[in-house]
């Protein structure tokens, strides 16, 4: 996604939640340094994944396990968002992407990732401890920022880790996204979950207009 369309967007999710663009700023500077050949994936393997495929986006509500009843998960190309990937690894099914700020269960992660798993690790102001803990524990990384790209640092669009499944999908020419997982009107969350609930909902509403 173009810098100058998302800059807007990103200003007024800053102010909402009270982040700091400096903070966001310093997580890319760091994980771009941490990314080198060795463990990094490079983002033509991203299109070849998706382009032209039915994209299968796993958000992490509770319907999840539910959902994933009503579905042949060889049918898709699956991405799951951060906790998501747990709940499709213990049932044996690898992701092909992981799209994560490392918050969820980053050990059932790394599983997916030494079982090939693409990861997009997406670096901000609230996670560079983090950053620190995992980055040396995984390959095929593409890193992520929500703040201005790097060289290899991107920003496909997207805030929370299930909309930025969602954003990526639409980047790299998904011909069809279908999402499984989302419950934006989810009572059960904390109210900074709710208000990141708040913004998935009208991100995902915005790649459909
Ligand atoms: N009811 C829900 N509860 C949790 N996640 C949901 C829900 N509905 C949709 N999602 C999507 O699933 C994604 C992955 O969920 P996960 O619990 O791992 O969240 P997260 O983005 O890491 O959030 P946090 O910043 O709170 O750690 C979320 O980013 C969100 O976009
Ligand atoms: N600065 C900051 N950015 C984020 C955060 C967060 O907690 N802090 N959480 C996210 C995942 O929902 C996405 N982006
Ligand atoms: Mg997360």
């Amino acid at each position: 996604m173009d810098f100058n369309e998302w800059e807007p967007i990103y200003e007024s999710i800053l102010k909402d939640m009270g982040f700091s663009r400096e903070g966001d700023e310093q997580a890319a500077l760091l994980l771009s340094a941490m990314l080198n050949a060795s463990n990094s994936a490079d983002i033509s393997e991203l299109k070849a994944l998706i382009e032209g495929k039915d994209v299968l986006v796993c958000g992490n509500a509770p319907v999840l396990a539910q959902e994933l009843e009503l579905i042949n998960p060889d049918d898709f190309v699956i991405i799951t968002a951060d906790g998501a990937t747990a709940v499709l690894v213990d049932r044996e099914v690898i992701p092909d992407i992981i799209v994560t700020d490392l918050d969820g269960d980053v050990e059932k992660e790394i599983i997916a990732n030494k079982a090939g798993a693409i990861m997009v690790v997406h670096g901000h102001g609230d996670n560079i401890d983090k950053l620190h803990t995992y980055v040396p524990q995984l390959n095929r990384i593409i890193g992520s920022t929500q703040a201005a790209p790097l060289e290899n640092v991107f920003n496909f669009g997207g805030f929370s880790d299930g909309d930025r499944c969602a954003y990526l999908a639409r980047e790299f020419g998904a011909t069809s996204i279908t999402l499984l997982g989302f419950d934006f009107d989810d009572e059960n969350v904390n109210p900074i979950k709710k208000k990141k609930l708040k913004w998935a909902r009208l991100l995902i509403e915005r790649l459909n207009p």
